[in-house]
């Protein structure tokens, strides 16, 4: 138990002080909660309503013997307060204040007091309300909401933490920020927008048929311009008081409103597409932000964990989302070509995004997603911007390798990262040849992310022999190639997803491919084109084992995309008794397709023929859940590159089959995996797709309950997994948390 502190003297009975006041009399922390305030009736009614136990007019009465004065006047009477208050006896009080613009508080502090007083903390609470007066305090205003506190270098730590308490006990989540940094934020995200709300509202009022535009002024006018309804002489005193950064910020938007009146003027619509899209992006991010922070203060920042019911048979149609190699590189390609790419089908999942944003942020307008439908307005080969910050690119490597190769070869310097699990994954791979091509990369500590891309530099073709088996890099190398002088060839040791090389050929780019090697030549220009993106194999690999396994099933999957190089999973099913078959195939784009019709069977241990590996690479989670339904042994060789992906998937899939109660050894390389009767229990997907996903699957033949955590990555590869395996006949869902 903390001890009572004995007195907290709030000056300025307002909304805020009156607030910060009661909340915490109620709370008990004080002995005695003291008002100090100018206007008789404000001390008068504070009393009355339970504010503060006493009231006093001066400074000097009310901030005597108190542990903390909080300021809470307006912004503008804070220099006269301080001035004041500096001539007052203070013993050990900790001062702090609620101004919405920092720099000018400490300022005066620091005039007030020859030098900033380090039991000053200063603060701003990021609430407000339309209401005003001590009448509208209330003493839970703060609950949940962000108060930043920015302490000067002189703030005394214990002060600090003592300021920090005291919000916290009002239910505010408190957040550091240094002085300056905090008002440039307020300038762009809070003072910017009500200066333009006043001023819109303004500047229509005194146009002479302004009852004309009221009367037709509908949602639009009303959300933009709510904030004009605020009080005028707060926000007179806030622009005076944060005046360099509002005016720093209002130049940007200035200058920003100009090109948007000049695309107007030309009737440049890529350009207002281009801002529009990109805003609408930004807003969507944004409002995900809020939500999810909304969502992990009820949800106290819990996992996101599925529960997965034993037992299950699968039957209907299914079509997953789009592939998601296609899609990465329908938008790289399509940014690179000239003319207008439209794309559907493209997989609304975060690699994908991850991707087009990267591009917006570059400078190509992109419209969409909407269900499945992209367009990508080119920009040529020479035509990317550089982007105003670093890329980041989430949990997709294909993103980072990718890119790293195409970024080679720009004018301009790039960094790229990641999230936890991409930081962690290696990019020496590609860092190695591309610096052998002329590239200038630098990485983090063992060649992995962040990778900085140094811009303008010549590259040079070369052949260069893969070490592994790997699209990431074959793509990579072949994107820098397009800038690189001469040819530039990569040979593999195994055939991996060509993806790259098709949809360069679609686009009228030409690769020349002969057995195991493929070349392209700089020069060469890219012509935009539709692309259809097929349901993902990748994603339809956990039906095909899911219906294998579960008795009585069958289930048709839609519009697969069959690509040799990417059939393996149904190649090694069936090596293992499974029952699948290849209907109504086609070729839409470039790509072949099919649906699959798949029904349950009884599975047997197999030894994995090593040359399938690469050609299943991303399916093997869900591929050991099927060795661990077979009867027999299956050994899986080869397949060390499981261990670089988003989790170690060897180790990590072997520690869940044996929670499961199955027998699973991992070896370098590969598995070995004894079918056998699973049970339930609780996996740790690491935050990787796969595995949550192949462990939903599992349920299907388990015994009890499987829960499993960390999930949240699914969203990934495979919006909506839930949704369409609940469908199917899959008994998994999102944990509740009773
Ligand atoms: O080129 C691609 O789109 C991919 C290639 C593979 O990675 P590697 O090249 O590292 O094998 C695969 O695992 C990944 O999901 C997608
Ligand atoms: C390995 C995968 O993706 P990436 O390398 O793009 O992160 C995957 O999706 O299984």
């Amino acid at each position: 138990m903390s001890v009572q502190l004995k007195r907290l003297t709030v000056v300025g009975l307002g909304l805020i002080g009156g607030s910060f006041a009661k909340g915490l009399r109620e709370t008990g922390l004080f002995a005695e909660v003291v008002g100090v305030d100018k206007d008789p009736r404000s001390r008068a009614r504070a009393v009355e309503l339970g504010v503060a136990d006493r009231c006093e007019a001066t400074l000097a009465a009310g901030c005597a013997g108190a542990d903390v004065i909080m300021l809470a006047v307006p912004i503008l009477a804070m220099e006269k307060v301080l001035a004041e208050l500096a001539t007052v006896e203070l013993g050990q009080a900790v001062i702090t204040d609620v101004g919405s613009a920092k720099g000018n508080v400490v300022r005066a502090a620091e005039q007030a007091f020859g030098a900033f007083p380090a039991a000053f903390v200063p603060g701003h609470p990021i609430a407000g309300s339309e209401q005003s007066g001590v009448e509208a305090a209330n003493a839970s205003l703060f609950q949940r909401h962000k108060v930043i506190l920015t302490p000067h270098e002189r703030t005394d730590q214990q002060a600090l933490r003592l300021v920090r308490k005291l919000w916290v006990a009002l239910g505010a989540q408190v957040e550091f920020m240094d002085i300056s940094h905090h008002d440039e934020v307020l300038a762009a995200t809070s003072h910017l927008p009500h200066l333009l709300a006043f001023g819109l509202v303004d500047s229509l009022a005194k146009q002479s048929e302004n009852l004309e535009i009221f009367r037709y002024a509908a949602g639009g006018f009303r959300d933009f311009t709510r904030i004009a309804g605020s009080d005028p002489v707060m926000w007179h005193d806030i622009f005076r008081a944060n005046r360099e950064a509002v005016l720093r910020i209002l130049d940007i938007y200035r200058a920003d409103l100009d090109s948007l009146r000049a695309a107007i003027d030309t009737g440049d619509g890529v350009s207002l597409l281009g801002i529009f899209t990109r805003a609408q992006a930004a807003r969507e991010h944004f409002t995900k932000m809020l939500a999810r922070r909304a969502y992990m203060d009820t949800m106290h920042s819990q996992d996101v964990s599925y529960l997965a019911k034993p037992g299950g048979r699968l039957s209907g149609r299914v079509r997953v989302p789009g592939d998601k190699s296609i899609s990465h590189r329908s938008i790289m390609l399509g940014s690179l070509a000239e003319g207008t790419t439209e794309v559907e089908g493209f997989l609304e999942g975060e690699d994908a995004l991850a991707t087009l944003q990267a591009f917006r942020d570059m400078g190509v307008v992109i419209e969409g997603p909407h269900n499945g439908r992209v367009v990508v307005h080119g920009v040529g080969l020479h035509g990317l911007k550089q982007p105003p910050g670093p890329l980041y690119l989430g949990n997709s490597g294909t993103s980072m390798r990718l890119l790293s190769g195409l970024l080679a070869g720009q004018s301009f310097d790039t960094v790229l990262t990641g999230d936890e699990s991409l930081s962690k994954r290696p990019m020496g791979r590609v860092a190695k040849p591309l610096r052998e091509m002329g590239a200038l990369i630098e990485t983090g500590p063992e060649g992995r992310p962040p990778l900085t891309i140094r811009g303008g530099q010549r590259l040079s073709g070369m052949h260069y022999d893969m070490p592994m088996a790997s699209a990431q890099v074959k793509s990579c190398l072949l994107l820098a190639g397009l800038y690189a002088a001469g040819e530039t060839s990569v040979s593999e040791p195994a055939p991996t997803r060509d993806h790259t090389e098709r949809m360069l050929q679609g686009f009228g780019y030409a690769v020349d491919v002969q057995g195991n090697k493929a070349a392209v030549k700089s020069g060469g220009k890219l012509s935009a084109g539709k692309i259809e993106v097929p349901a993902d194999i990748s994603s339809a690999a956990f039906f095909l084992v899911a219906a294998s396994i579960a008795e009585g099933s069958e289930l048709l999957l839609e519009h697969v995309g069959i690509n040799p190089t990417r059939t393996g999973v149904i190649d090694i099913l069936r090596l293992m008794g499974g029952d699948i078959q290849v209907e109504n195939q086609r070729v839409v784009g470039g790509e072949p397709v099919a649906d699959l019709r798949v029904r349950a069977a009884k599975l047997k241990g197999i030894e994995i023929p090593e040359e399938l590996v690469p050609l299943a690479i991303d399916e093997f989670p869900v591929l050991f859940v099927a060795a661990a339904c077979a009867e027999g042994t299956t050994i899986l060789r080869g397949a060390e590159e499981l261990r670089v992906k988003e989790s170690d998937r060897i180790q990590v899939m072997a520690d869940g089959l044996k929670v499961l109660g199955i027998k699973a050894e991992p070896t370098p390389d590969g598995i070995v995996i004894e079918g056998g009767q699973m049970l339930g229990g609780e996996i740790d997907s690491h935050g990787d797709h796969r595995i949550a996903m192949a462990f939903s699957v599992a349920s299907l033949r388990a015994h009890d309950d499987i829960v499993i955590r960390d999930c949240a990555n699914v969203a990934t590869s495979f919006p909506n997994f839930l949704g369409i395996a609940q469908g199917a006949g899959i008994q998994v869902a999102m944990e509740s948390k009773a």
